[in-house]
């Protein structure tokens, strides 16, 4: 550039800086009074002054003060900040409540995908040099194209398709001679060689695979620069997968600009292109400024409005300024300001939508985060953008949303139509839109409908490729194509698959006989599946759920006695002492009314109060098999001990445990059935034969999970639901009160009437002691002196987790004898406790607890022939409503799914568990369970045809590129 040349571009910055950046400063100035703003201002007016070369220095001065890295910078932090979605004056919430197809919510990254593939990198190193040229080359005006790139990079690999010319990337597409390459891959290009979009898919069709586009590097979108690169890797958007996965948080809807025009407003305009021009602001920075008018309903009366005489209404007109930036001295050249001002022509009619901002100039708005599209005529503008929605992004990594918006929807141009893995006779089955359609509905929706049908398809990808994947491993697991059938049609019918009482072991049979109750009809069918599993070779992963106090234990008991009875062995792994006791107890119990007493199996208590010689004995005895069954806590799984033919793990309350927990069970393998202790054992086992297999994993659930989140968590896991109660259950009644004087007055009545009557009532606190940082939280032991004063002729206990094993175990003791008759307890007895004449509970601070929780709780009580009742106290008017739910049902698994709802997967499964839930981007589990059956029964469906997926090589691929599978059930 000669010196004259510098100088009035120089010259050009300094004015269009001063106008940049004094309403900037003195905004700054005004509003905080900062000190060194008033320097600034100085500085800034010093640059008016100043000769071109300081005001160069100076420039860069101010942009550095005023916290930018550079000029180029503040240029496009200004235009960030404008476009980050309104953040300030855009209102998400409102948008959602208006449109509540798409939840509000921040989705997690995506990391559903490996590294990118080889052949992904390959064109990302094609696509790279591609680009070394292309910047090599922009000293030529002529190949300052970015379309001629676009269209160059898809000729050269295949699963291309041309792109729709859009709005959001209209810099890329200037309509200059296109690039093509000579021959294959070879980078020499010619000019004036339009290549034909529509040969390019044909060749891709036979190149290669379509869908793999979507795991190649980022850098396949066209005309990325080496920072936008290098900026979209660093955030973890290595594919282009991971960038249509960055899902929109919401939708604004645009509405038609007939009331009002405010500030941050997102609105759709149809108007008349007045003039365009590109203008080169700066030596490497360059705007386009369209200039719209458009008419729009009056609102308030304006002098310069223009009267419709024929509608009788009036309208005025408003000028929009469409803004582009553009950053980077190859956008300056004027060939390629005037290639953009070029594709906006004078007089055409088009249709604007995007977020206005008021300019000083009265019905004059800019737009610096828009989508223009050109109508063919007049009449098109009728018909245009009624419901239009414009997607709001997440930020991620520091890259902002509209940024984001503008990348991935460059990424939509070049997506085939054919890259969809699932079958499209599964698609019709399940009436999916196609994966393609999906991507660009989910980005860029003409309306909710669209977005619906979208977001479906995108959650029905994630839920199926998990049910998928789990269920191939496990056919993988299997030998015959008759076994493999089998498990499909165990998921396919599981009420088919049952053992009838007649066929169960001699064990399990007098076992039965010695209960004291018959079992309820859901009880046997229980038992029956459970036996038919285990007599299958494949370990069974089952879980069993039912409300509180429904009975699962003795299923799991009489499961325990069918392995026994074949000869093996049964280990039944609690989360606490006082359970491990309780069953333990229960057990010997049972076992001690048995006819045959020389049939009752060796039974065991571990846990870690066993002393050690005593643990000694006990591992001892596992390892040669003169033990049957052990019940124990955690000490169960420790490496130490070792069975001789572990047959079955029983795991209750299952969610009290992590998968790691669960699954140290499978390295307790058995293969040494010649070490059969028990003479009784039969040898008409058919699993018998085989030598080395993990355990069967029956796990019990008190908490009812509803299915679509057991599907989720456990994907292959059989499940069991006990649906009914033990005969003689009296419903319990269940109260709300608040906690206030006169509430308490109530509640100590309450008790007191109960305490004569001769029942038995648990007090149940958040906490064990007073906390200073939470005084209106009732604790458990500054309240036992209160209690103890209060109902003077009766003895109240204590218990609480922090206490010893031995002393927990003398409270529950003392209560269950009826020696206590208040045990003021915290949350510790929500796990199976069973004191069956225990007939009245009141929960201090209710709405501490979660609804499931309390319905855990609350299921302490009720459990023998007396008429319970549950009093939950709440702490505020206001907790009064949601506690409402547990006085009006009584249904666990109706509750479970509300707590669901209300608080997420996370808080109705505990930590522990949902840690191991998979990341679903877009799909919610609360609402989207559904979509989850389908695409289980889809999974099936597929496995079914190919045990392979020999005929899927498509979904076999994805498969692969999906995140690696979950160790939970595997
Ligand atoms: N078929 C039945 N008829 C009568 N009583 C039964 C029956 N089955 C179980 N019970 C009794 O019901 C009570 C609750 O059973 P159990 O402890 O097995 O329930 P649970 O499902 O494990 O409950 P929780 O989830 O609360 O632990 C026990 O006292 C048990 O003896």
């Amino acid at each position: 550039m000669c010196t004259w040349q510098y100088q009035d571009w120089l010259g050009k910055v300094a004015v269009r800086f001063s106008n940049f950046f004094f309403p900037k400063i003195s905004n700054l100035y005004f509003r905080s009074k900062h000190k060194s703003s008033g320097k600034f201002l100085e500085k800034v007016d010093a640059q008016r002054k100043a000769k071109y070369p300081d005001r160069s220095k100076l420039l860069k001065k101010v942009t550095v003060l005023l916290g930018y890295d550079g000029i180029d910078d503040s240029i496009d932090n200004e235009l960030c900040e404008k476009c980050n979605g309104g953040k300030d004056d855009f209102d998400v919430s409102l948008a959602c409540k208006r449109f509540p197809s798409i939840s509000l919510g921040f989705f997690p990254p995506v990391e559903l995908y490996d590294e990118a593939t080889c052949s992904s990198m390959d064109e990302g190193l094609l696509a790279s040099q591609l680009y070394q040229q292309f910047l090599a080359n922009s000293s030529d005006p002529k190949l300052v194209d970015p379309d001629s790139l676009y269209e160059t990079w898809t000729s050269l690999c295949p699963g291309r398709e041309d792109g729709n010319s859009s709005s959001l990337t209209e810099h890329m597409h200037s309509g200059s001679p296109t690039l093509k390459p000579k021959a294959g891959r070879n980078l020499e290009f010619h000019l004036d060689e339009p290549v034909s979009a529509t040969t390019m898919l044909e060749t891709q069709n036979t190149a290669a695979p379509m869908q793999d586009i979507l795991d190649r590097s980022i850098n396949c979108i066209p005309g990325l620069t080496k920072r936008q690169y290098s900026q979209l890797e660093n955030c973890g958007f290595h594919t282009l997968r991971k960038l249509l996965h960055h899902y929109p948080r919401t939708y604004a809807n645009l509405q038609n600009a007939e009331v009002s025009i405010d500030d941050g407003q997102y609105l759709i305009f149809v108007g008349k292109i007045l003039s365009s021009r590109g203008i080169r602001a700066g030596y490497s920075f360059s705007f386009l400024e369209v200039v719209v008018a458009c008419e729009v309903m009056q609102n308030g009366s304006t002098s310069e409005c223009i009267v419709d005489e024929t509608e009788s209404r009036k309208l005025r007109t408003i000028h929009l300024h469409l803004k582009k930036f553009f950053r980077g001295t190859r956008f300056t050249y004027q060939p390629f300001l005037r290639s953009l001002e070029s594709k906006h022509k004078e007089g055409d009619v088009v249709c604007i939508s995007g977020k206005v901002r008021t300019m000083r100039t009265k019905d004059h708005y800019e737009m610096r985060e828009y989508t223009l599209d050109t109508l063919q005529d007049e009449e098109d503008s009728s018909t245009c953008g009624k419901e239009t929605l414009y997607p709001i992004y997440p930020s991620k990594g520091g890259l902002k949303p509209n940024y984001l918006k503008d990348i991935i929807s460059r990424g939509l141009q070049i997506l085939p139509p054919n890259i969809d893995p699932i079958p499209e006779v599964i698609r019709e089955d399940f009436k999916l839109i196609c994966l393609r359609d999906a991507y660009t509905g989910i980005h860029q929706p003409k309306n909710l409908a669209e977005a619906d049908s979208a977001r479906r398809r995108l959650i029905f990808d994630e839920f199926f490729y998990l049910q998928l994947g789990r269920l191939y491993q496990m056919l993988e697991g299997l030998g015959t194509k008759l076994e493999k059938d089998g498990l499909l049609d165990k998921y396919r019918k599981p009420e088919l698959n049952a053992v009838l009482v007649e066929d169960w072991s001699t064990l399990t049979k007098e076992f039965l006989k010695a209960l004291p109750y018959s079992l309820t009809p859901s009880q046997l069918s229980s038992v029956s599946q459970i036996i038919w599993d285990l007599k299958r070779p494949v370990p069974m992963n089952r879980l069993l759920q039912g409300d509180v106090g429904c009975g699962k234990t003795i299923v799991a008991f009489l499961a325990c006695m069918e392995v026994i009875g074949s000869g093996y062995q049964a280990a039944f792994m609690v989360p606490t002492e006082l359970l491990a006791v309780q069953h333990y107890e229960h057990l010997l119990k049972l076992l001690e009314n048995m006819e045959n007493r020389q049939m009752a199996p060796s039974v065991v208590l571990l846990t870690g109060s066993t002393s050690s010689r005593q643990s000694n004995i006990i591992r001892e005895g596992l390892k040669n098999g003169d033990i049957s069954l052990v019940i124990g806590t955690h000490s169960l799984i420790a490496d130490k001990v070792e069975f001789s033919s572990l047959r079955i793990a029983v795991i209750d309350e299952q969610h009290r445990f992590g998968v790691i927990q669960r699954g140290l069970f499978n390295s307790k393998l058995y293969f040494n059935p010649a070490s059969l202790k028990l003479e009784s054992a039969k040898s008409d086992d058919s699993s018998k034969g085989d030598n080395i297999m993990a355990p069967h994993v029956l796990a019990m659930s008190a908490t009812p999970i509803p299915r679509t989140l057991a599907l989720a968590l456990y994907g292959d896991m059989s499940l069991t639901q006990i649906t009914d109660l033990p005969p003689g259950r009296i419903p319990i009644e269940t109260y709300i009160i608040e906690g206030n004087e006169d509430g308490f007055e109530i509640v100590y009545k309450m008790m007191l009437d109960e305490l004569d009557a001769g029942g038995k009532v648990y007090l149940v606190y958040p906490v064990i002691e007073q906390s200073e940082q939470l005084p209106q939280l009732r604790a458990a032991s500054a309240d036992l002196k209160t209690i103890s004063s209060r109902f003077a002729g009766y003895n109240c206990g204590l218990l609480h987790g922090k206490m010893k094993s031995d002393m927990k175990d003398e409270a529950l003791r003392r209560f269950r004898s009826g020696e206590t008759n208040i045990l003021l307890s915290t949350q510790v007895i929500e796990i199976g406790v069973d004191v069956p004449d225990a007939s009245m509970m009141v929960v201090m601070n209710a709405e501490r607890f979660g609804i499931a929780q309390l319905h855990q709780l609350r299921g302490r009580v009720g459990r023998g022939d007396r008429k319970s009742k549950c009093i939950l106290v709440a702490s505020t008017p206001s907790s009064l409503n949601r506690l409402k739910v547990l006085e009006k049902s009584s249904d666990g698994f109706q509750l479970a799914s509300m707590d669901l709802v209300l608080r997420g997967p996370g808080d109705l499964l505990g930590k522990k568990q949902s840690g191991h839930l998979p990341e679903f981007p877009i799909a919610r589990l609360e609402i989207d369970g559904n979509i989850l059956q389908e695409a289980h029964l889809a999974a099936l469906k597929i496995l079914g045809e190919s045990h392979d997926l020999g005929s899927f090589h498509s979904l076999k691929a994805e498969l692969s590129m999906r995140q690696p599978l979950s160790p939970l059930g595997d």
